[in-house]
Protein backbone atom coordinates (compact mmCIF):
# COMPACT_ATOMS: atom_id res chain seq x y z
CA UNK A 1 0.00 0.00 0.00
CA UNK A 2 1.07 3.59 -0.87
CA UNK A 3 0.67 5.29 2.73
CA UNK A 4 1.40 9.27 3.28
CA UNK A 5 1.15 11.92 5.62
CA UNK A 6 0.67 15.62 4.85
CA UNK A 7 1.89 19.05 7.69
CA UNK A 8 -1.31 19.53 9.68
CA UNK A 9 -2.92 23.07 8.48
CA UNK A 10 -5.22 23.52 11.54
CA UNK A 11 -4.69 26.50 13.50
CA UNK A 12 -1.17 25.41 16.12
CA UNK A 13 -1.26 22.34 15.13
CA UNK A 14 2.24 21.20 15.16
CA UNK A 15 1.66 17.47 15.87
CA UNK A 16 2.32 14.83 12.67
CA UNK A 17 0.90 11.43 11.66
CA UNK A 18 4.03 9.65 11.35
CA UNK A 19 6.69 9.65 13.39
CA UNK A 20 10.24 8.73 11.47
CA UNK A 21 10.03 5.21 13.54
CA UNK A 22 6.87 4.58 12.54
CA UNK A 23 7.48 4.70 8.72
CA UNK A 24 10.38 2.29 9.21
CA UNK A 25 7.83 -0.24 10.44
CA UNK A 26 5.56 0.41 7.57
CA UNK A 27 8.25 0.26 5.47
CA UNK A 28 10.08 -2.86 6.99
CA UNK A 29 6.21 -4.24 6.73
CA UNK A 30 6.47 -3.71 2.95
CA UNK A 31 4.43 -0.36 2.17
CA UNK A 32 5.68 2.56 0.60
CA UNK A 33 5.68 6.16 2.47
CA UNK A 34 5.34 9.58 0.98
CA UNK A 35 5.83 12.49 3.72
CA UNK A 36 4.83 15.97 3.21
CA UNK A 37 8.57 18.26 3.19
CA UNK A 38 8.64 19.63 6.70
CA UNK A 39 5.24 17.65 7.69
CA UNK A 40 7.26 16.47 11.24
CA UNK A 41 9.14 19.83 11.87
CA UNK A 42 6.77 21.09 14.44
CA UNK A 43 7.63 18.29 16.11
CA UNK A 44 11.11 18.02 15.97
CA UNK A 45 11.46 15.57 13.32
CA UNK A 46 13.57 16.43 10.01
CA UNK A 47 12.96 15.60 6.45
CA UNK A 48 16.41 13.41 6.77
CA UNK A 49 15.38 11.54 9.78
CA UNK A 50 12.51 10.54 7.55
CA UNK A 51 14.26 9.63 3.96
CA UNK A 52 16.54 7.68 6.57
CA UNK A 53 13.44 5.73 7.67
CA UNK A 54 13.05 4.58 4.07
CA UNK A 55 10.33 7.42 3.11
CA UNK A 56 9.99 9.52 0.23
CA UNK A 57 10.15 13.34 0.91
CA UNK A 58 7.23 15.25 -1.72
CA UNK A 59 6.87 18.22 -2.06
CA UNK A 60 3.44 19.48 -1.90
CA UNK A 61 0.72 18.49 0.01
CA UNK A 62 -1.26 17.89 -3.20
CA UNK A 63 0.81 15.67 -4.26
CA UNK A 64 0.58 13.36 -1.80
CA UNK A 65 -2.90 13.45 -1.31
CA UNK A 66 -3.45 12.12 -5.12
CA UNK A 67 -0.94 9.26 -4.84
CA UNK A 68 -1.71 7.60 -1.51
CA UNK A 69 -4.43 4.52 -0.77
CA UNK A 70 -4.35 5.74 2.85
CA UNK A 71 -3.67 9.07 4.34
CA UNK A 72 -2.12 8.83 8.38
CA UNK A 73 -3.30 12.36 9.69
CA UNK A 74 -3.77 13.93 13.47
CA UNK A 75 -6.61 16.43 12.75
CA UNK A 76 -9.85 16.21 10.89
CA UNK A 77 -9.59 17.17 7.20
CA UNK A 78 -10.34 21.46 7.11
CA UNK A 79 -12.30 22.73 3.87
CA UNK A 80 -9.40 23.63 1.99
CA UNK A 81 -8.08 20.00 1.75
CA UNK A 82 -11.72 18.06 0.37
CA UNK A 83 -10.85 18.86 -3.26
CA UNK A 84 -7.80 17.23 -2.45
CA UNK A 85 -9.99 13.64 -1.47
CA UNK A 86 -9.97 11.05 -3.76
CA UNK A 87 -12.65 8.09 -3.91
CA UNK A 88 -11.81 4.76 -1.82
CA UNK A 89 -9.12 6.98 0.14
CA UNK A 90 -8.39 5.65 3.28
CA UNK A 91 -8.00 8.65 6.06
CA UNK A 92 -7.01 7.38 9.26
CA UNK A 93 -7.38 10.39 11.93
CA UNK A 94 -9.21 12.05 14.11
CA UNK A 95 -12.67 13.52 12.77
CA UNK A 96 -15.10 14.30 15.80
CA UNK A 97 -17.69 14.09 13.00
CA UNK A 98 -21.11 14.64 15.34
CA UNK A 99 -19.33 18.51 15.95
CA UNK A 100 -18.94 18.88 12.18
CA UNK A 101 -21.49 18.31 9.54
CA UNK A 102 -19.93 20.14 6.53
CA UNK A 103 -16.81 17.39 6.80
CA UNK A 104 -19.42 14.05 7.24
CA UNK A 105 -21.06 15.15 4.04
CA UNK A 106 -17.79 15.86 2.16
CA UNK A 107 -16.47 12.66 3.08
CA UNK A 108 -19.88 10.97 2.29
CA UNK A 109 -19.79 12.62 -0.65
CA UNK A 110 -16.43 11.90 -2.27
CA UNK A 111 -16.57 8.21 -0.63
CA UNK A 112 -13.72 8.46 1.66
CA UNK A 113 -13.08 5.27 3.26
CA UNK A 114 -12.51 6.75 6.90
CA UNK A 115 -11.68 5.33 10.24
CA UNK A 116 -11.84 7.88 13.40
CA UNK A 117 -9.43 7.21 15.74
CA UNK A 118 -11.56 8.62 18.56
CA UNK A 119 -14.39 5.96 18.00
CA UNK A 120 -12.11 2.63 17.03
CA UNK A 121 -13.23 0.51 20.08
CA UNK A 122 -11.14 -2.82 21.86
CA UNK A 123 -12.83 -5.37 23.38
CA UNK A 124 -12.87 -3.93 26.50
CA UNK A 125 -14.74 -1.15 25.27
CA UNK A 126 -11.31 1.43 25.71
CA UNK A 127 -10.61 4.14 23.39
CA UNK A 128 -6.72 3.26 22.52
CA UNK A 129 -6.56 5.84 19.70
CA UNK A 130 -8.09 9.17 21.81
CA UNK A 131 -6.59 7.59 25.41
CA UNK A 132 -3.13 9.02 24.72
CA UNK A 133 -4.37 12.50 23.91
CA UNK A 134 -6.76 12.46 26.38
CA UNK A 135 -4.28 12.01 29.22
CA UNK A 136 -1.98 15.32 27.56
CA UNK A 137 -5.56 17.05 27.39
CA UNK A 138 -6.84 16.27 30.73
CA UNK A 139 -2.98 17.22 32.29
CA UNK A 140 -2.99 20.68 30.68
CA UNK A 141 -6.66 21.33 30.94
CA UNK A 142 -5.47 22.49 34.52
CA UNK A 143 -2.21 23.72 33.60
CA UNK A 144 -4.22 26.12 31.42
CA UNK A 145 -7.04 26.88 33.75
CA UNK A 146 -4.20 27.83 36.24
CA UNK A 147 -3.09 30.56 33.48
CA UNK A 148 -6.32 31.56 33.06
CA UNK A 149 -7.31 32.52 36.93
CA UNK A 150 -5.02 34.98 36.17
CA UNK A 151 -6.33 38.76 36.79
CA UNK A 152 -5.06 40.11 33.33
CA UNK A 153 -6.84 37.23 31.32
CA UNK A 154 -9.90 38.12 33.49
CA UNK A 155 -9.98 35.36 35.67
CA UNK A 156 -10.54 35.35 39.52
CA UNK A 157 -6.88 35.99 40.87
CA UNK A 158 -6.19 33.42 42.48
CA UNK A 159 -3.68 30.94 42.62
CA UNK A 160 -5.46 26.91 42.36
CA UNK A 161 -2.72 25.73 45.70
CA UNK A 162 -3.18 29.02 47.50
CA UNK A 163 -0.55 29.57 50.03
CA UNK A 164 -0.35 29.13 53.76
CA UNK A 165 -3.50 30.88 55.50
CA UNK A 166 -5.25 31.28 52.02
CA UNK A 167 -8.38 29.35 50.94
CA UNK A 168 -7.38 26.98 47.75
CA UNK A 169 -9.11 26.96 44.66
CA UNK A 170 -12.23 24.32 44.07
CA UNK A 171 -12.06 22.77 40.82
CA UNK A 172 -14.53 20.85 39.86
CA UNK A 173 -14.50 18.06 36.99
CA UNK A 174 -17.29 16.99 35.13
CA UNK A 175 -16.43 13.04 33.54
CA UNK A 176 -14.30 11.30 34.98
CA UNK A 177 -12.31 9.19 32.17
CA UNK A 178 -9.30 9.83 30.88
CA UNK A 179 -9.34 13.69 30.74
CA UNK A 180 -11.25 14.10 34.00
CA UNK A 181 -9.05 11.53 35.66
CA UNK A 182 -5.79 12.88 34.43
CA UNK A 183 -7.11 16.13 35.11
CA UNK A 184 -7.68 14.96 38.90
CA UNK A 185 -4.12 13.74 38.94
CA UNK A 186 -2.57 17.53 38.07
CA UNK A 187 -5.39 19.57 40.37
CA UNK A 188 -4.79 17.09 43.47
CA UNK A 189 -0.48 17.22 42.84
CA UNK A 190 -1.22 21.22 42.72
CA UNK A 191 -3.09 21.05 46.32
CA UNK A 192 -6.62 22.02 45.05
CA UNK A 193 -9.73 20.99 46.20
CA UNK A 194 -11.39 17.76 43.60
CA UNK A 195 -15.19 17.25 43.25
CA UNK A 196 -15.27 14.97 40.20
CA UNK A 197 -18.87 13.89 38.69
CA UNK A 198 -19.74 10.93 36.98
CA UNK A 199 -22.64 9.10 35.74
CA UNK A 200 -20.75 5.76 36.12
CA UNK A 201 -21.17 5.04 40.23
CA UNK A 202 -18.25 2.27 39.02
CA UNK A 203 -15.81 4.83 38.08
CA UNK A 204 -16.59 6.93 40.61
CA UNK A 205 -15.83 3.99 43.04
CA UNK A 206 -12.63 3.50 41.47
CA UNK A 207 -11.61 7.51 41.66
CA UNK A 208 -12.85 7.04 44.87
CA UNK A 209 -9.94 4.11 45.57
CA UNK A 210 -7.35 6.36 43.79
CA UNK A 211 -7.69 9.03 45.49
CA UNK A 212 -9.05 8.55 48.98
CA UNK A 213 -10.51 11.32 50.61
CA UNK A 214 -8.30 14.11 48.98
CA UNK A 215 -11.05 14.40 46.28
CA UNK A 216 -15.12 14.31 46.79
CA UNK A 217 -16.97 12.15 44.31
CA UNK A 218 -20.84 12.98 43.15
CA UNK A 219 -23.01 11.65 40.79
CA UNK A 220 -23.62 13.49 38.01
CA UNK A 221 -27.38 15.02 37.67
CA UNK A 222 -28.59 18.66 37.60
CA UNK A 223 -28.78 19.23 40.99
CA UNK A 224 -25.36 18.20 42.21
CA UNK A 225 -23.57 20.19 38.72
CA UNK A 226 -25.43 23.15 39.12
CA UNK A 227 -24.27 22.98 43.60
CA UNK A 228 -20.96 22.06 42.19
CA UNK A 229 -20.13 24.87 40.15
CA UNK A 230 -21.56 27.67 42.22
CA UNK A 231 -18.80 27.60 44.50
CA UNK A 232 -16.27 26.73 41.60
CA UNK A 233 -12.66 28.25 40.44
CA UNK A 234 -12.16 25.98 38.04
CA UNK A 235 -14.72 24.02 36.04
CA UNK A 236 -13.20 21.22 33.48
CA UNK A 237 -15.61 19.91 31.17
CA UNK A 238 -14.82 16.26 30.05
CA UNK A 239 -17.77 14.25 29.37
CA UNK A 240 -17.99 12.04 26.54
CA UNK A 241 -20.27 9.48 25.00
CA UNK A 242 -18.39 7.58 22.19
CA UNK A 243 -19.38 9.22 18.27
CA UNK A 244 -22.26 11.99 19.90
CA UNK A 245 -22.81 15.18 20.65
CA UNK A 246 -22.00 15.97 23.86
CA UNK A 247 -24.44 16.40 26.44
CA UNK A 248 -24.91 20.01 27.39
CA UNK A 249 -24.59 19.72 31.13
CA UNK A 250 -23.39 22.62 32.30
CA UNK A 251 -26.56 25.25 31.44
CA UNK A 252 -26.06 28.70 30.42
CA UNK A 253 -28.83 29.23 33.79
CA UNK A 254 -25.87 28.30 36.29
CA UNK A 255 -23.31 30.42 34.64
CA UNK A 256 -24.74 33.08 36.23
CA UNK A 257 -24.55 31.42 39.90
CA UNK A 258 -21.02 30.88 39.09
CA UNK A 259 -18.24 33.20 40.82
CA UNK A 260 -17.16 36.23 38.67
CA UNK A 261 -13.71 35.17 37.13
CA UNK A 262 -14.36 31.37 37.38
CA UNK A 263 -12.38 29.66 34.52
CA UNK A 264 -14.48 26.72 32.40
CA UNK A 265 -12.02 24.32 30.26
CA UNK A 266 -14.07 23.10 27.87
CA UNK A 267 -11.75 19.77 27.05
CA UNK A 268 -15.35 17.49 25.23
CA UNK A 269 -15.62 20.66 22.51
CA UNK A 270 -14.24 18.59 20.07
CA UNK A 271 -17.13 16.74 20.50
CA UNK A 272 -19.33 20.02 20.92
CA UNK A 273 -18.73 20.67 24.52
CA UNK A 274 -20.57 19.73 27.57
CA UNK A 275 -21.65 23.30 28.62
CA UNK A 276 -24.39 25.74 26.50
CA UNK A 277 -22.44 28.40 26.54
CA UNK A 278 -19.21 26.86 24.62
CA UNK A 279 -18.28 27.43 21.19
CA UNK A 280 -14.69 26.17 19.90
CA UNK A 281 -11.64 28.52 20.13
CA UNK A 282 -8.42 28.38 18.96
CA UNK A 283 -4.76 28.07 20.46
CA UNK A 284 -4.27 31.96 18.52
CA UNK A 285 -7.28 33.13 20.39
CA UNK A 286 -8.32 30.55 23.17
CA UNK A 287 -10.73 32.31 25.39
CA UNK A 288 -13.65 34.17 26.06
CA UNK A 289 -15.85 36.04 28.53
CA UNK A 290 -19.72 34.88 29.06
CA UNK A 291 -21.63 35.84 32.57
CA UNK A 292 -18.25 36.90 33.89
CA UNK A 293 -16.83 33.02 33.00
CA UNK A 294 -13.99 32.70 31.47
CA UNK A 295 -14.28 30.02 28.20
CA UNK A 296 -11.39 28.37 27.18
CA UNK A 297 -12.51 26.09 24.15
CA UNK A 298 -9.71 25.08 22.16
CA UNK A 299 -10.61 21.56 20.19
CA UNK A 300 -6.75 20.54 19.80
CA UNK A 301 -5.14 21.25 23.13
CA UNK A 302 -2.44 18.36 22.99
CA UNK A 303 -0.96 20.50 19.66
CA UNK A 304 0.45 23.01 22.10
CA UNK A 305 3.18 20.12 22.97
CA UNK A 306 3.62 18.00 19.73
CA UNK A 307 6.82 16.57 20.73
CA UNK A 308 5.28 14.34 23.27
CA UNK A 309 1.68 14.50 21.62
CA UNK A 310 3.20 13.37 18.34
CA UNK A 311 5.11 9.99 20.48
CA UNK A 312 1.95 9.39 22.22
CA UNK A 313 -0.72 9.17 20.05
CA UNK A 314 1.79 6.97 17.00
CA UNK A 315 2.79 4.70 19.33
CA UNK A 316 -0.74 3.96 19.18
CA UNK A 317 -2.05 4.46 15.77
CA UNK A 318 1.07 2.41 14.45
CA UNK A 319 -0.68 -0.73 15.68
CA UNK A 320 -3.91 -0.44 14.08
CA UNK A 321 -2.50 1.52 10.96
CA UNK A 322 -0.29 -1.97 10.55
CA UNK A 323 -3.28 -4.01 10.53
CA UNK A 324 -4.95 -2.11 7.95
CA UNK A 325 -2.08 -1.55 5.52
CA UNK A 326 -1.12 -4.84 6.16
CA UNK A 327 -4.43 -6.57 5.25
CA UNK A 328 -6.70 -3.61 3.49
CA UNK A 329 -9.40 -1.79 5.45
CA UNK A 330 -12.09 -4.54 4.09
CA UNK A 331 -10.38 -7.42 5.13
CA UNK A 332 -9.21 -6.01 8.12
CA UNK A 333 -12.92 -5.21 9.35
CA UNK A 334 -14.03 -8.40 8.33
CA UNK A 335 -11.11 -10.06 10.74
CA UNK A 336 -11.00 -7.24 13.56
CA UNK A 337 -14.59 -5.90 15.22
CA UNK A 338 -11.88 -2.86 16.70
CA UNK A 339 -11.33 -2.06 13.27
CA UNK A 340 -14.35 -1.97 12.01
CA UNK A 341 -15.59 0.17 14.96
CA UNK A 342 -13.51 2.93 13.85
CA UNK A 343 -15.00 3.11 9.98
CA UNK A 344 -17.53 6.32 10.32
CA UNK A 345 -17.64 6.44 6.53
CA UNK A 346 -17.84 3.92 3.89
CA UNK A 347 -18.46 4.16 0.27
CA UNK A 348 -20.64 7.17 0.54
CA UNK A 349 -22.27 5.84 3.80
CA UNK A 350 -22.01 6.22 7.26
CA UNK A 351 -21.28 3.69 9.27
CA UNK A 352 -20.84 4.99 12.79
CA UNK A 353 -24.40 4.55 15.22
CA UNK A 354 -23.40 7.27 17.13
CA UNK A 355 -22.88 9.95 14.11
CA UNK A 356 -25.82 9.03 12.37
CA UNK A 357 -28.12 9.30 15.44
CA UNK A 358 -26.32 12.86 16.52
CA UNK A 359 -27.89 13.95 13.00
CA UNK A 360 -31.43 14.09 11.48
CA UNK A 361 -31.91 12.42 7.97
CA UNK A 362 -28.67 10.60 8.66
CA UNK A 363 -28.74 6.58 8.29
CA UNK A 364 -26.64 4.07 9.45
CA UNK A 365 -24.75 1.34 7.73
CA UNK A 366 -23.52 -1.61 9.69
CA UNK A 367 -19.83 -1.79 8.03
CA UNK A 368 -19.87 -5.60 7.81
CA UNK A 369 -22.78 -5.38 4.92
CA UNK A 370 -21.00 -3.65 2.46
CA UNK A 371 -17.58 -5.33 2.54
N1 LIG B 1 -9.97 19.42 23.19
C1 LIG B 1 -9.01 18.54 22.99
O1 LIG B 1 -7.92 18.89 22.53
C2 LIG B 1 -9.19 17.12 23.34
C3 LIG B 1 -10.44 16.66 23.59
N2 LIG B 1 -10.65 15.38 24.02
C4 LIG B 1 -12.06 15.04 24.29
O2 LIG B 1 -12.32 14.95 25.68
C5 LIG B 1 -13.54 14.23 25.85
C6 LIG B 1 -13.39 13.21 26.98
O3 LIG B 1 -12.53 12.17 26.55
P1 LIG B 1 -12.13 10.94 27.50
O4 LIG B 1 -11.91 11.38 28.88
O5 LIG B 1 -11.06 10.20 26.80
O6 LIG B 1 -13.44 10.05 27.45
P2 LIG B 1 -13.78 8.84 28.43
O7 LIG B 1 -14.74 7.98 27.68
O8 LIG B 1 -12.55 8.25 28.99
O9 LIG B 1 -14.54 9.55 29.63
C7 LIG B 1 -15.78 10.15 29.50
C8 LIG B 1 -16.50 10.06 30.82
O10 LIG B 1 -17.72 10.81 30.72
C9 LIG B 1 -18.64 10.14 31.56
N3 LIG B 1 -19.99 10.62 31.31
C10 LIG B 1 -20.87 10.29 30.32
N4 LIG B 1 -22.02 10.96 30.50
C11 LIG B 1 -21.85 11.74 31.61
C12 LIG B 1 -22.68 12.65 32.31
N5 LIG B 1 -23.94 12.92 31.92
N6 LIG B 1 -22.17 13.27 33.41
C13 LIG B 1 -20.91 13.03 33.83
N7 LIG B 1 -20.09 12.14 33.22
C14 LIG B 1 -20.57 11.52 32.13
C15 LIG B 1 -18.40 8.67 31.22
O11 LIG B 1 -18.99 7.81 32.19
C16 LIG B 1 -16.89 8.62 31.20
O12 LIG B 1 -16.35 8.27 32.46
C17 LIG B 1 -13.83 13.62 24.47
O13 LIG B 1 -14.78 14.39 23.80
C18 LIG B 1 -12.50 13.71 23.76
O14 LIG B 1 -12.61 13.68 22.36
C19 LIG B 1 -9.63 14.51 24.19
C20 LIG B 1 -8.35 14.90 23.91
C21 LIG B 1 -8.03 16.23 23.41
C1 LIG C 1 -8.61 14.16 20.57
C2 LIG C 1 -8.34 15.31 19.74
O1 LIG C 1 -9.23 15.81 19.09
C3 LIG C 1 -7.03 15.89 19.69
O2 LIG C 1 -6.09 15.33 20.28
O3 LIG C 1 -6.85 16.93 19.05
Amino acid sequence: MIIGCVKEIKNNEFRVGMTPDNVREYVNAGHSVLIETNAGIGSGFLDEEYVEAGATIIDSAKDVWDQVDMMVKVKEPLPEEYPLFHEGLILYTYLHLAADKEQMDALLKNKIKAVAYETLTEKDGSLPLLTPMSQIAGRLSIQEGAKYLEKKFGGEGILLAGVPGTHKANVVILGGGTVGYNACRIAVGIGANVTILDINLKRLEELDLLFGSSIQTLYSNDTNIEKAVKNADLVIGAVLIPGKSTPKLLKRSYLKSMKNGAVYVDVAIDQGGCAESARVTTHDDPIYVEEGVVHYCVGNMPGSVPRTSTIALTHATTHYGLMIANKGLEDACRTSDVIASGVNTYDGQLTCKNVADSFEGYNYTDIKTLL
